[in-house]
């Protein structure tokens, strides 16, 4: 873990102060810094609105998790396809101007996805858990929920909203937390899919007890530079280990292309996350059934 954090709000439950956090007396090194520490102020607003006890009362009533690491395994079609929900990215900005977030999902849907992934940051991807809600209402696939995770209660929020796996950026959570996180998403029902981006964040990973999921992500979140080598150089270093670990990898970001997505099965990805290329298209899931048609 790379990413600076800031000292969580002194007033919120003793459980979530796991952390001795320096106050960082610079301004944000990078864009992912900047949005880790909005998340703070963010997770203290929602857990002013609703705080945790009475979230885990509400979660009581949930509809039981589907099991988003076995819709990509049972998955004739290799590699599997999470399509992702997203309006825009910092790198990107808006993607798309007349964005349906329902119709993009059903869409998705029909065109052969396995799952979906539904951005719900707000400030830097204009996402919303409204949206993983709405869509978890219209589709039967599972769900991911997008978003920086740094607290547990997010992990209960996405629940809350639909979520049946939830998003751990390796460069983000430190080995503790990441361990801690696991254990929730499963005490939960859910799936983690854990985010790497170097050999050296895999590596803590693979220490890590119960990883089923890893994204190599070939999008750099510190400066937005995307090389699909990324998938490459990771997976020749580590494939072996990762098989007869019976770990399922996902290659993420910057996919256009069957060739891409052939490039990246090759090198041992069993999916792939799609955002732009296909958000951008006219009709998104036609563009996702013509991506993956043999
Ligand atoms: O739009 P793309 O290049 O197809 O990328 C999708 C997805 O991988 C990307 O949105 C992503 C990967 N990891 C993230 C972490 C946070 C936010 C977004 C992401």
């Amino acid at each position: 873990m790379e990413i600076r954090r800031r000292p969580p709000n002194p007033s919120i439950a003793v459980e979530e102060l796991r952390y001795q956090i320096k106050t960082p007396n610079s301004e944000p090194a990078n864009i992912l810094e900047e949005i880790i520490w909005h998340k703070e102020t963010e997770v203290d607003q929602l857990r002013e609105k609703l705080p945790l006890s009475e979230l885990q009362r509400k979660l009581k009533d949930a509809p039981a998790p589907k099991d988003f690491l076995a819709a990509l395994r049972n998955n004739p079609k290799k590699p599997a396809v999470i399509a992702e929900v997203k309006k825009a990215s910092p790198s990107k900005g808006v993607i798309r101007e007349d964005f349906d977030p329902v119709a993009i999902a059903k869409s998705y849907q029909s065109g052969g996805a396995s799952c979906l992934s539904v951005l719900t940051d707000t400030k830097f991807f204009q996402g919303s858990f409204q949206y993983l809600a709405q869509i978890r209402e219209v589709v039967d696939i599972p769900l991911l929920c997008k978003d920086f995770i740094i607290y547990p209660y997010q992990m209960q929020w996405a629940r809350l909203h639909g979520a049946d796996a939830v998003l751990l950026i390796a460069a983000v959570l430190s080995d503790q937390d990441l361990q801690y996180f696991l254990k929730i998403v499963k005490a939960l029902g859910m799936t983690a899919l854990i985010e790497v981006h170097t050999l050296a964040e895999l590596d803590r990973v693979l220490n890590l007890d119960g990883a089923t999921l890893i994204g190599i992500n070939n999008r750099n979140l510190k400066d937005f530079s995307v090389d699909l080598k990324t998938t490459e150089d990771i997976l020749q270093a580590r494939l072996t280990t990762l098989s007869a670990r019976n770990i399922t990898v996902v290659s993420e970001s910057g996919l256009y292309t069957a060739e891409d997505l052939a490039r990246v099965g090759k090198a041992g990805a069993s999916a792939v996350l799609i955002g732009e290329s296909l958000v951008k298209q006219p009709d998104p899931g036609q563009a996702l059934a013509q991506l993956i048609q043999d």
